[in-house]
């Protein structure tokens, strides 16, 4: 009887007969329904279009516009509306023509009132349930659409796994954020799209035995981006297991989200992730050189003391600090500077191996760690090729500059066994190269390591030393390799300390060379060489020389050329018995104005010899463009010859070329005939070591000069 409790059905009654429309439209009335009358099909298209029905109950056979032509216009108008065909014609094919284009029921004329209204009933009940449906179809499809909508503008990735981890269902946010589009991964395992790095403990992650509801498992990991364009992202994971017994979708969707079982959500924090990794490396490395800073450099240190220590292994602690630095960053400016560094940190970095760790301490100095040493051996192969690399001219912009670097080197566990004893050693042992002439390398060794209060002493000691006349010479001879007479004399110094006896130059020199009490200790010396020297000279052996050592600080005196010529008139030695050694690094520091105090002393006729060749800069062009006289092998190579080691195959080249520019050669450190035999056999004829003497004071050495070999047995 009517549409919903409120609003009684509106039926519209059509037939062309005014006497059965009228009593059709009582009836209806009668039972308190909405009756609107149409006379025929026209009036009824024309109510059609004005008025809005429940049910039409419609004649067919009509004049104008017969009923399947109202039902037409139902159809198109009013799809909603119900129809009933009451009508006289009760042949097949109208009944089955009318079924066809929607008519809900056919009453046949005349009809029983009771079975019309029944039918009335039963259509409108009908109409009702289709448009419930409709509506309840309606509001499932906008909440759907709702929560696809939240699901999809989600910020996180969203997604559902089976029992197994392959994808149910994964919103459209992973397209976004890493290219996949979503059909694509239903059924993948979510492995698949687990960085390499990530996979096992990401699939392990949903397999831990405590991960429910209430604890889900969160984990960051990386995810590949689709296609190898995008590199992977950070994603933080939060996986929860999906109850069976509250997911409602059991019974089977064509999505395949019956299967899931674990439901969770993927937060991108690339972001976070990215702006952390850059503290991080803020705090652990130097912006400049993009090398570990001193914390980092720490830590590391810690660690592979360690693992020495378990091992039973060396490591090795260098510090650098680079030469000629300060001038270029005055003289081009602290951009340039920098420039210099960077460049000098990728050249060091390069010589390194993947465990090193090269550090920079700050301003133009750098640390290195070498862990996992066999001998010392391995440090000063390293230590060679750091400063071999920085030998090249640096470009900078249209500037051509070089620097060179000075090494200390402390070994663990013999220089130290806490990590700030063995950097601040090879502190010690890097100051010891500066002192000696930079551009070159040194282990530290207990002797350097003068705490202060000693320092001081020492200090007060040396000064008392010069003024109470306790320095002594001692004697070296340079012995011709195959006459065995000694042609030279080194004279080197010793101190005779009133409580601690006899002291050696690595003792007091280095303090020396620090307090500038070298130059008058030097003048010492060499008065006393002078003197003890010329009168040998002067008693029947004309040609003997005299080999003194110079310290940096007193070649780099300005007045070194005039001081030196003064104190050789003074004492009347001749300038052509006396060689001075320098080492390679004091040329090296300024090239310039070395050559020409030398030149100035060559002219005297004073000879020069390099000491410790081959140990230091080792730049050979600039033996023909200095007077040098002498070279000198150190005795780390002399000593090679004997273990067969590199040794050996340095001096050839040394004593190869020494020939070929037309040099004097002196071979230093010789301790045993195999390499006297050997250095004789390369044509080496002049000799220095323990084999023929040790150092010795004048007494012991004057009686031996007359005598071949030479032999005195002092210290
Ligand atoms: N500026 C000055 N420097 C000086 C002076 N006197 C010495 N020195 C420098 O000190 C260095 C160490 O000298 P010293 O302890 O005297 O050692 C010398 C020799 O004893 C040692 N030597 C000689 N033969 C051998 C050998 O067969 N085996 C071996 N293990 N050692 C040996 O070598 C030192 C001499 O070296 P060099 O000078 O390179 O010829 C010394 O190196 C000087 O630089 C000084 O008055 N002023």
């Amino acid at each position: 009887m009517s549409a919903t409790a409120e609003r009684p059905a509106h039926i519209l009654v059509v037939d062309d007969d005014p006497r059965l429309l009228n009593s059709l439209a009582s009836l209806l009335r009668f039972r308190k329904y909405r009756v609107t009358e149409a006379l025929g099909g026209v009036q009824a298209c024309e109510k059609l279009r004005q008025l809005e029905f429940d049910v039409a109950m419609l004649d067919l056979r009509m004049p104008d516009i017969d009923g399947f032509g109202v039902m037409t216009e139902i159809s198109r108008l009013q799809p909603d509306c119900g129809v009933v065909v009451v009508s006289g014609e009760s042949g097949f094919t109208a009944v089955s023509r009318a079924l066809r284009r929607g008519a809900l029921d056919y009453i046949k004329k005349p009809y029983d009132p009771e079975e019309l209204l029944t039918t009335l009933e039963a259509v409108l009940h009908q109409r009702s349930l289709v448009r419930a449906h409709a509506a309840i179809q309606c509001r499932l499809q906008k909440s759907e659409a709702l929560h696809r909508y939240i699901v999809n503008s989600s910020p996180d990735i969203v997604f559902m796994l089976d029992k197994d981890g392959h994808f149910c269902f994964v919103n459209s946010k992973i397209k976004t954020v890493l290219g996949y589009a979503p059909d694509e991964l239903l059924g993948s395992h979510f492995g698949a799209i687990l960085d390499e790095r990530d996979v096992s403990r990401g699939t392990h992650a949903l397999k831990g035995p405590n991960i429910s509801a209430d604890n889900p498992r969160t984990l960051e990991v990386r995810l590949k981006a689709r296609g190898s364009r995008k590199a992977t992202r950070h994603f933080e994971i939060t996986a929860f297991p999906i109850d069976p017994e509250t997911w409602s979708h059991q019974d089977g969707t064509s999505t395949g989200h019956r299967d899931a079982r674990f439901y969770g959500t993927a937060r991108d924090v690339t972001e976070r992730k990215e702006a952390e990794a850059f503290i991080n490396f803020q705090a652990y490395h130097d912006l400049l050189t993009r090398l570990p800073n001193r914390a980092l450099f720490k830590d590391r240190l810690n660690l592979a003391m360690t693992q020495a220590k378990r091992a039973g292994q060396e490591l090795a602690v260098m510090f650098l600090d680079l030469d000629r630095f300060k001038v270029v960053n005055d003289t081009l400016g602290h951009a340039m500077g920098d420039r210099l560094l960077q460049a000098v940190a990728q050249r060091l970095d390069r010589c390194l191996r993947k465990g090193d760790t090269l550090s920079r301490f700050g301003g133009d100095e750098f640390t290195l760690l070498l862990p996992a040493l066999n001998n010392h051996e391995d440090a000063r192969r390293i230590a060679r090729k750091l400063i071999e690399a920085l030998r090249a001219p640096f470009q900078l912009g249209e500037h051509e500059v070089f620097v060179g670097v000075s090494i200390g080197i402390a070994m663990y566990p013999e220089a130290g066994d806490s990590l700030d004893q063995l950097i601040q050693n090879a502190d010690i042992a890097m100051y010891h190269v500066k002192a000696r002439g930079k551009d070159g390398y040194r282990f530290y060794s207990r002797s350097m390591c003068i705490d202060s209060a000693n320092r001081l002493s020492l200090e007060r000691d040396l000064r008392l030393a010069l003024e109470r006349d306790e320095l002594r010479v001692f004697y070296q001879p340079q012995v011709c390799a195959v006459s065995g007479r000694t042609v030279g004399l080194e004279a080197l110094v010793r101190w005779q300390h009133p409580e601690q006896g006899l002291l050696y130059p690595g003792d007091f020199l280095p303090l020396a060379e620090e307090t500038r009490l070298i130059s008058t200790l030097s003048e010492q010396v060499l008065a006393k060489a002078c003197r003890d020297v010329g009168v040998w000279i002067r008693n029947g052996h004309p040609d003997l020389r005299l080999a003194v050592n110079l310290s940096p600080v007193q070649v780099e005196h300005p007045r070194f050329v005039e001081s030196l010529m003064e104190q050789l008139e003074a004492c009347d030695f001749p300038p052509q018995n006396l060689e001075i050694e320098i080492t390679e690094n004091v040329i090296m520091n300024d090239l310039d104005q070395i050559s020409q105090k030398l030149r100035k002393l060559a002219d005297f006729g004073i000879r020069i010899a390099i000491d410790d060749f081959g140990t230091g800069y080792s730049s050979l062009n600039y033996l023909h463009r200095l007077p040098i006289h002498t070279l000198k092998v150190d005795q780390s190579f002399v000593q090679g010859i004997r273990s067969g080691e590199d040794g050996a195959c340095i001096v050839n080249a040394i004593v190869a070329m020494a020939h070929g520019l037309k040099l004097d050669i002196v071979a230093e450190g010789v301790e045993n005939d195999v390499q006297l035999a050997y250095l004789r056999s390369l044509g080496c004829h002049q000799v220095q070591g323990f084999f023929y003497g040790r150092p010795a004071p004048a007494d012991a050495v004057v009686g031996s000069l007359q005598n071949a070999p030479f032999r005195a047995t002092a210290s």
